[in-house]
């Protein structure tokens, strides 16, 4: 990534407060490989129509897969550091089941600067899905959860979500391209006040607001 800008931190250093952090350029190719292909094996045992044999044979497959991957597991709480465009460093959770590098659950979401907050696309497969052939709302909840967390944290500090309110306008499909959106309305002492939406084709399907509180950290 091209940076022309000095970073500047304006978030506290996970590492300080004991939490193990990589840099998210130095997360090893195969293993974002991997993660793809998990997800992808994630959509097709779920849609599967293969004979009972293929499955037993896949299954052991699969168990044999866990044992030799299962070695020098990274501890909870594992963080990537990476440089935002504005040169802020940017911290999140390897394994954050909504948009976490490393996790094959996780959609392929990556929310960046747009000027006003930030933005993302995305498609989420069958593995998400709730009513038939739609989104399910409590992902789309999670989605806006993380966007409205990430563009606090670009207020300072880190923050939880203390109060999330989701409004579903529209049906949200599967296997189309979302854009998730996100932006800070307000700070109030602690309070970072966050609102962002999901659109389809421009058109807004979900929209959500949220009070983030930021924590006060062991020395601080
Ligand atoms: C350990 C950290 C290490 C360093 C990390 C570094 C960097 C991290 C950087 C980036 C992270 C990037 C992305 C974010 C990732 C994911 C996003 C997903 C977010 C989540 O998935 S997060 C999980 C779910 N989340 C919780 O697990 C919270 C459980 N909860 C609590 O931990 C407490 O409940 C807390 C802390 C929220 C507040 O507790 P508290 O005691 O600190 O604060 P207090 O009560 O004094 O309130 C202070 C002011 O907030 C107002 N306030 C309080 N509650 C409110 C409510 N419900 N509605 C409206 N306003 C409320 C009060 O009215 C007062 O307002 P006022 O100033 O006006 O008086």
């Amino acid at each position: 990534m091209t940076v022309d800008v000095q970073p500047v931190s304006e978030l506290p250093d996970p590492a300080d407060f004991g939490f193990t952090v990589v840099e998210r350029d130095a997360l090893p190719t195969e293993l974002l490989a991997l993660v793809d292909q998990v997800r992808t094996l994630a959509d097709t045992v779920a849609h599967t129509g293969a004979d009972a044999a293929e499955l037993a044979a896949a299954s052991r497959v699969v168990a044999d897969l866990s044992e030799r991957l299962d070695v020098r597991r990274r501890p909870l709480g594992t963080m990537f550091s990476q440089v935002a465009p504005d040169g802020r460093i940017d911290y999140g959770t390897v394994a954050n089941v909504v948009n976490g590098p490393l996790n094959p659950i996780a959609p392929p979401l990556e929310l960046r600067p747009d000027g006003e907050g930030l933005s993302g696309e995305v498609t989420l497969v069958g593995l998400y899905e709730g009513p038939p052939g739609l989104v399910h709302g409590g992902w789309i909840a999670a989605m806006l959860d993380q966007a409205l967390g990430e563009v606090a944290a670009t207020a300072g500090g880190a923050s939880l979500t203390a109060n999330l309110d989701v409004n579903y306008r529209k049906p949200t499909p599967l296997n189309a391209p979302l854009t998730v959106t996100s932006r800070v309305t307000g700070v109030e002492r602690r309070k970072v006040l966050v609102s962002g939406e999901i659109r389809h084709n421009g058109e807004i399907t979900a929209e959500g607001t949220a009070v983030m509180v930021k924590i006060a950290l062991p020395g601080s």
